[in-house]
């Protein structure tokens, strides 16, 4: 996936370009511009700033041959920031501000060669300068020409093109307007009549699109990749939660009657956009802009006993994928538009990113069947680890969080949750998971009776079940999404094993599922009778089983249409469209 991030100086589109890398463990950053000796302290420090924030998952590589680094290694997450410094640059190295015979067409063409033959996540900054008048220096109006036309070239190449203004992104745009047709990607002619009366810049005032000007602070968006001390009784000490804001609601149920359509006529996309309404507490709504989605990962030491069509190994080569790009939950939530990262919470292997790894609990799992699955100081560490990853999120600007799970075995401990919750028998919670086979069903579900018994135990006592019978995964998972109630984030659930730990979420919130919405029913029966016991009708039913989140990615488009529909559509006054009142 390729992302071109324009915005203006201070926008918040570097922040925001680095929102969409959180996944990735690695990410090669190519820097365009020079630090600048000598004495521009402001600007070393902005430099610095920036690259604090990145923290240590960056590599920085310090070059003007973008295209040739982008082909040196096309699978790498890679990061460019920015366009402007790169023709600042090389418009520099030719000396030619003043010679109008240098074009840089090869260098463009090269450019945008290179980003469309590009196959892993890409994300590219630019600065958009051409919102202003045209610079009255022949300098000033080289620079706003040239990078014009590398940002429609480059546009052209990416799949994805965002305008950031004053920390908000206006996005996606939509592709039939970025895709300009060839002839206007070379450098455009068209500065007319708007040209500035005021001082002209100076080029290297131009060229440098990141330098600090006046006063304005970027937003700051916390470093999400950094570990948080955890406090242990965040685990045990939960404030009450609030409703989402049934006033609001009930405006935008009004609203929604004003608008050009027969009442009730979207059906479910509307009680959708009211509940999205009520979450923010505004009507009409704000479109969905950054949605998060963590995928928890974890080995269950139960996997050993054959419950699986699939071995444990499988787990940690998953996260390997996920932190890559290359699953299921990255295309689904490329599309959707939505950030991924997968957290190692207690895979049976040590080979993880530090960084993927950063709340790591355990390595796998005790016995499940025998109430050992974890220690209670665990169990407490992983949810408190949940709710800092939810707080970090929402602190950076999330406007709606998702969490996904991969962990083989991990529907006999989510069939565990669910059966001790909703009171029902081993039979009928226990489904083919990934796929297992007769034999494979008996011994699931003869794990899951035994996990029962001492589920069972703990019935009331949320902590202690987990500990008990589930695993750091299910725990840090249940952590994230109580915390996103107590953070009044809407979250979509995913499929069976997401919403039992959301069961736990509830118990140990009361109230919660007020601010969560089922994406899918999954083919595991026991994901029905969780849904049942929280109340919750799933929006899509495509016989999904795969987990990591995908069940929620697909619905989130749906949601996000179901804002749009409140904020978008004209009302019949607007429209002169007669009411049939
Ligand atoms: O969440 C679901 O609805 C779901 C249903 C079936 C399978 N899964 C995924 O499959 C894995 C667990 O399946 P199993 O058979 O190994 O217990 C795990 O990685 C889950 O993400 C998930
Ligand atoms: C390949 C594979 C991918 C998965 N994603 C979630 N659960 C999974 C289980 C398997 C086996």
């Amino acid at each position: 996936m390729r992302t071109l991030v324009l915005g203006g100086t201070r926008s918040g589109k570097s922040a925001r370009a680095e929102s969409l890398l959180a996944g990735p463990s690695h990410v090669r950053y190519l820097a365009t511009g020079a630090v600048p000796t000598g004495d521009d302290q402001a600007w070393s420090e902005r430099v610095q700033a920036h690259r604090d924030r990145r923290g240590a998952r960056y590599t920085t590589v310090e070059s003007l041959d973008l295209a040739g680094l982008l082909r040196a290694d096309p699978d790498a997450a890679t990061l460019v920031d920015d366009l402007g410094n790169w023709v600042t640059g090389l418009l520099d190295a030719a000396d030619a501000w003043d010679d109008e015979a240098v074009d840089l067409a090869a260098e463009i063409t090269e450019l945008r060669d290179a980003v469309a033959e590009f196959r892993g996540q890409l994300v590219i900054v630019s600065p958009e300068v051409g919102l202003s008048v045209v610079p009255a220096t022949a300098t000033g109006r080289r620079f706003q020409d040239l990078l014009g036309a590398v940002n429609a070239a480059v546009a052209g190449a990416c799949e994805n093109v965002e305008l950031v203004v004053a920390g908000r992104i206006l996005a996606p745009l939509p592709a039939d307007r970025t895709a300009l047709p060839a002839d206007r990607t070379a450098l455009p002619d068209d500065r007319a009549e708007t040209r500035s009366p005021a001082r002209n810049p100076e080029p290297e005032e131009l060229g440098r699109s990141e330098r600090p000007q006046g006063s304005v602070k970027a937003p700051k968006i916390p470093e999400t990749a950094a570990r948080r001390e955890l406090d242990p009784t965040d685990a045990e000490v939960f404030e009450v939660v609030d409703l989402p804001d049934e006033d609001v609601a009930e405006s935008a149920r009004r609203r929604l009657l004003t608008l050009t359509k027969p009442p009730n006529s979207l059906g479910r996309l509307e009680d959708i956009g009211v509940w999205i309404s009520s979450c923010q507490g505004v009507c009409p709504p704000k479109a969905i802009r950054s949605p998060q989605i963590v995928v928890f990962a974890g080995d269950h030491g139960v996997a050993r006993e054959g419950v699986s069509a699939f071995p444990p190994e499988v787990t940690a080569q998953m996260v390997t994928n996920i932190a890559e790009g290359g699953a299921a939950i990255n295309v689904l939530a490329r599309r959707a538009g939505a950030a991924v990262q997968v957290l190692d919470m207690s895979v049976d292997s040590d080979d993880a990113d530090p960084v993927v790894a950063r709340y790591k609990v355990r390595r796998s799992t005790g016995d499940l069947r025998r109430g050992e699955a974890m220690t209670l100081a665990e169990a407490r560490r992983a949810v408190a680890a949940g709710r800092a990853v939810a707080d970090d999120l929402v602190d950076a600007g999330a406007d709606l969080l998702i969490a996904g799970d991969m962990g083989i075995g991990n529907t006999t401990p989510a069939a565990v949750l669910t059966g001790t919750i909703t009171g029902k028998e081993p039979v009928v919670v226990v489904g083919r998971g990934t796929g297992v086979d007769d034999a494979g069903w008996i011994r699931k579900t003869a794990a899951i009776r035994d996990g029962l018994r001492f589920g069972r135990r703990h019935r009331h006592d949320p902590l202690s079940l987990l500990a008990a019978v589930a695993g750091p995964d299910l725990a840090a998972m249940a952590g994230f999404l109580a915390q996103a109630a107590l953070r009044k984030t809407p979250v979509i659930l995913d499929g069976m094993v997401v919403t039992s730990a959301a069961l736990v979420a509830n118990s140990l919130a009361p109230g919660a599922s007020a601010w969560w919405c089922a994406g899918h029913r999954s083919t595991e029966p026991a994901h029905g009778f969780a849904l049942a016991e929280l109340g919750l009708e799933p929006i899509l039913d495509l016989s999904m089983r795969l987990g990591e989140g995908s069940g929620a990615a697909t619905a989130l488009p749906v949601v996000a249409d179901a804002v749009d529909i409140l904020i978008d559509m004209a009302t019949f006054g607007d429209a002169g469209v007669d009411d049939g009142s």
